[in-house]
């Protein structure tokens, strides 16, 4: 069944009882446990969690890349993995696929020519290369080897290659990890500038609980369930707290609390 949203269009993606199990030999592990949730379209959803709580495991199966995946994952109306999806989703994984003794165009030239090939397609291939490095606002940087870019700028570059293809969906795999605050805080800006200008859903993932604050939807993950999914505002009333950190806290402490309740039963 395709889950709708409060305006009446399908949500971007749409889990139920989704469970991934990874590592290889006979006993793979459970890391996603039995999991729901939605992502509305046309919005910033973050995926927040402590480190190994499953967030690249969960964008992995939502981009179609992760095996041993049951239950229901549907994207962009289609089961996660379908072809279809291949050219209407950007992923962005935590290691840049950034070809450093190349440079920030001739990268863009090379992933343009494998999405959309052919001596027919030149000028749609130079367009859209040409708005990727636009959107990303590296045009001074075009000439430039990837070589030679900062790691906020390679960033960049990673997000104009992901953006090629006009997804309708970008996954962006901790974006901003090992950036300064004034480069995190300067994507932060781009990612909106990007679900604004282009209409596109962006699934964003983060350990780092400040970034909560500018997403429009929050996912709060720990140890592969969801623990919330709520705006960052309803989160915070919700929980009577100032910031989403304390407020992820709290829900923490009380999933603790009812745990060690049923112990103990
Ligand atoms: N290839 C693998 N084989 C087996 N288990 C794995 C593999 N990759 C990750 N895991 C396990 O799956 C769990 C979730 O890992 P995952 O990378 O999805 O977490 P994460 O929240 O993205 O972490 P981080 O923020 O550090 O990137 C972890 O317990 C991890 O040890």
């Amino acid at each position: 069944m395709m889950n709708k949203q409060a305006d009446g269009d399908p949500a971007a993606v749409h889990a139920h009882g989704l469970t991934v199990r990874r590592g290889t030999g006979r006993t793979p592990r459970t890391v996603i446990a039995d999991i729901a949730f939605d992502v509305p379209r046309g919005r910033i959803t973050g995926l927040l969690g402590p480190s190994g709580c499953g967030k690249s495991t969960l964008l992995r199966a939502v981009v179609g890349t992760q095996a041993h995946v049951t239950g229901t994952l549907d994207v962009l109306g289609r089961p996660a993995g379908h072809p279809e999806l291949r050219s209407r989703i950007g992923y962005v994984t935590q290691a840049p696929s950034v070809y450093d003794d190349l440079t920030v165009r001739q990268n863009l030239d090379y992933f343009a020519a494998i999405l959309d090939p052919g001596r027919a397609a030149a000028a749609r291939r130079a367009d859209a290369v040409d708005r990727a490095i636009t959107d990303v606002d590296l045009t001074t940087r075009a000439g430039a080897l990837a070589g030679n870019l900062s790691g906020g700028q390679r960033s960049r570059v990673s997000l104009a290659v992901a953006l090629l293809g006009a997804p309708e969906l970008l996954v962006l795999d901790e974006p901003t990890v090992g950036l300064d605050p004034v480069l995190r805080r300067d994507l932060w800006n781009l990612f909106h500038d990007i679900a604004a200008t282009r209409g596109a859903t962006i699934l964003v993932s983060s350990h780092v609980m400040d970034e909560a604050e500018r997403c429009h939807d929050l996912l709060l993950m720990r140890e592969g369930r969801i623990l919330a999914q709520d705006t960052p505002e309803a989160l915070r009333a919700r929980t009577h707290s100032a910031t989403v950190e304390e407020g992820f806290l709290r829900l923490v402490d009380e999933a603790n609390t009812l745990a060690a309740r049923e112990q103990t039963r």
